[in-house]
């Protein structure tokens, strides 16, 4: 059993102007140890995704439909004050982006982590303290035992992360949720705060999620990868294997604007166009407005999740029955009259 298996996952906001399709039946598994990526550009979903995980997300918003699993227990039948107690901080952390949101400035830091390890602990307040203590060292903070007596604001924005990240620990949890945290960090520190993560993966064997629109990153850090578009997930796969062998469009678009190991900032290709609204989201494949390999077929039929390797999904029409995913086939609308191309004797990439 994964630790988290997230099935079909479905927010929406109710706003006036209409039904955000924030996320759409979105699916994916966390194994223990492992962590995963959520890729994509701003407002596809990402932060609502992870915030549904929690119970997070605030009316006009609401969880509508789907099934999110942790450790076998059906999340979505838990009470607010069950989530909040039982789950959130006991079992499961979340990082955010600005660690001034998660610090309160009128206590130190050190009182405020061994605070939470004595709510869930049963320890006494000193073993607390020397755990607050040893927690700080891990995450390098210096001189840990001085710095656990200073105030938030003693601290740069790189340290109240490390602080944070400390605090995430502190109930040695199954699962830390991180969304972007460390978009409000400069380059230099944001690699560190990312080896840090490397390193906790490593000491404490905690699965992660990890939230960001930079593959560059998630390279650093992730196992797998979602990438995730107008609120559903594009692709699924190991990151070496969506890396190189990347099937959906817009994953290939992506990746092409990203800095990686073999391409530099001049010879990025930035992705054209903008992502439509998740109001009126495109009919069909939600991409399809974007995408140079759209065929007839995309407008009016929504992909399926085909399979194109061994643990590597992929949502576009052209690996679908038959597909093989080559663009070409389709631009003249194909054979098959509808467009689709038919069955071909088997065996090519597209073939479950
Ligand atoms: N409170 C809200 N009310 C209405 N719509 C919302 C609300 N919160 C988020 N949305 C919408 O939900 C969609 C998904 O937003 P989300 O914040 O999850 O995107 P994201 O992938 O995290 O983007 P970013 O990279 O910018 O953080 C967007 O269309 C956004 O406008
Ligand atoms: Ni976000």
């Amino acid at each position: 059993m994964a630790l988290l298996e997230v099935e079909d996952l479905t927010t929406y906001f109710y706003t006036e102007e209409g039904i955000v399709q924030a996320v759409d039946g979105i699916s994916f598994e966390i194994e223990r140890g492992e962590t995963l990526g959520l890729v994509g550009e701003s407002g596809a979903g990402k932060s609502v995704a992870v915030q549904s995980l929690l119970g997070l997300v605030r009316p006009p918003g609401h969880i509508v439909d789907g099934s999110i699993r942790f450790k076998g227990e059906e999340l979505l039948d838990y009470s607010e004050t069950e989530l909040r107690n039982q789950v959130r901080g006991e079992e499961i952390s979340f990082i955010f982006q600005d660690p001034m949101s998660a610090l309160n400035p009128v206590f130190t830091v050190g009182s405020q982590i061994s605070e939470i390890i004595e709510h869930h602990r049963d320890v006494t307040e000193a073993e607390a303290w020397d755990r607050t203590v040893e927690l700080l060292d891990d995450v390098g903070i210096p001189d840990p035992a001085e710095r656990a007596d200073q105030y938030p604001h003693e601290f740069s924005g790189g340290m109240q992360q490390r602080a944070i990240i400390a605090m995430a620990l502190s109930c040695e949890p199954d699962l830390i949720i991180a969304d972007e945290p460390t978009t409000a960090l400069d380059v230099t520190i944001q690699a560190q705060i990312l080896d840090l993560f490397n390193d906790i993966q490593t000491e404490y064997d905690t699965s992660m999620i990890y939230v960001t629109h930079d593959l560059g990153v998630v390279r650093e850090v992730c196992d797998r990868v979602s990438v995730m578009y107008l609120g559903e997930v594009a692709e699924n796969a190991p990151y070496e294997e969506l890396y190189r062998n990347p099937k959906h469009p817009y994953t290939q678009a992506l990746l092409r604007s990203t800095v990686t190991a073999d391409r530099r900032t001049e010879e990025l290709d930035p992705i054209e166009g903008s992502m439509p609204s998740a109001i009126d989201p495109p009919s069909g494949c939600r991409y399809r407005t974007r995408c140079p390999a759209a065929f007839e077929d995309c407008a009016e039929v929504e992909p399926g999740s085909y399979e194109v390797g061994p643990d590597h999904e992929v949502s576009c029409l052209l690996y679908g029955e038959g597909g093989d995913g080559d663009p070409r086939l389709h631009e003249t609308g194909g054979t098959g009259g509808a467009g689709r191309r038919g069955r071909t004797d088997g065996g090519l990439g597209g073939e479950r």
